[in-house]
């Protein structure tokens, strides 16, 4: 189990990381996300001990981890891959931190085999590709068999195959009882691993919740129904009001947000206008996210105009 309590990380006049206080229970996988500079590898890398908090503390497994007498078997962590020797091959990368935790050859054959290193096991680390880093620190950090697992964006740079890899691996621990901590902006693949979220945004916790309580939590404000009607243009002037908007996707195809597939059958029908589809479209993790995060992101992109949008108000609500 991770414990944060008040945890702050300042840089400067910058609240990297601004009196976080969470959990993350054993048993699951918890899923960490947050914009770009939120504030996720710094907050790992206090638990890791690794940076020191300005102010409050992180225990993991009842501890701070540099009290543990064998913090390897407590937590590993994948936190940076490409901090490793270059010159040595992945075998003696492994073989060495073992040697400091008096783990045997036999678990360094194991983790390698485990990650699918096996044919590239005695070549220097310093020609891996991307992949086959990221699979030498999940290596690594799965090597002293740890209660903990710590993994900051694990699936970057993996093939397909790598990353359904990483969501049963990441599962199959949760299963075992141990506490799986895990970060990624690849929301489609959190969805499908993570149990538990904690959202961080410009240093402070906005959500820790399970996932289905996330989005379910933005899915009032998002609800989007996808409308076909003989005029389209007719049903969106009759929806009236704010914070509804409209998508007019092909002639008769619109996609409507903020207001329910009856409201909108209730005004076609009030109107005349023939509606031959009505389909609640289902709330995925990223919009929830996209909605959730939409003031806590520092760097924004410039997106290209979409389809025609239109905002509308509904009528007599
Ligand atoms: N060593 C440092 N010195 C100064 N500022 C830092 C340092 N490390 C991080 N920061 C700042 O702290 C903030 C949080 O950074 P952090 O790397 O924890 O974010 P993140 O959520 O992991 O982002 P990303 O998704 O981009 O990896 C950022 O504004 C970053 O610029």
């Amino acid at each position: 189990m991770i414990e944060a309590q008040n945890l702050s990380k300042q840089y400067g006049e910058k609240a990297a990381v601004d009196s976080v206080t969470f959990t993350v229970q054993p048993g699951r996988v918890t899923g960490f996300l947050g914009p770009n500079g939120a504030g996720k590898s710094t907050t790992m890398r206090m638990i890791m001990g690794l940076d020191n908090p300005s102010g409050g503390h992180v225990t993991v497994n009842g501890q701070p981890y540099a009290q543990h007498r064998a913090p390897l078997r407590e937590v590993g962590a994948l936190l940076d891959a490409k901090a490793v020797h270059t010159k040595r091959s992945a075998y003696d990368h492994l073989r060495s931190m073992a040697a400091t935790h008096g783990i045997p050859a036999s678990r360094v054959k194991e983790v390698i085999e485990l990650t699918g290193l096996g044919s590239v096991a005695n070549k220097r680390v310093g020609g891996f590709s991307l992949g086959m880093g990221q699979r030498l620190g999940i290596a690594a950090a799965l090597i002293g068999d740890p209660h903990t697992v710590i993994l900051d964006e694990p699936v970057n740079g993996l093939d397909p195959e790598g990353v359904q890899w990483v969501r049963h691996l990441a599962k199959d621990l949760a299963s075992e009882g141990r506490t799986v901590f895990l970060s990624s902006h690849l929301m489609s693949e959190m969805a499908l691993t993570a149990d538990h979220l904690i959202v961080i945004g410009r240093g402070r916790i906005i959500a820790d919740a399970p996932i289905q309580t996330v989005i379910d939590g933005q899915g009032r404000a998002l609800a989007r129904v996808r409308v076909r009607a003989d005029r389209p243009q007719d049903l969106i002037g009759s929806l009236a009001g704010e914070g509804v908007t409209a998508q007019i996707l092909e002639p008769e195809l619109v996609e409507i947000t903020g207001v329910d597939a009856r409201r909108i059958a209730e005004i076609a029908l009030r109107d005349r206008v023939l509606v031959y589809e009505l389909t609640p479209l289902q709330l995925s993790l990223e919009d929830a996210y996209m909605q959730l995060t939409q003031d806590e992101v520092e760097y924004q992109s410039q997106n290209p105009e979409p389809v025609t949008t239109i905002s509308a108000t509904v009528e007599g609500r």
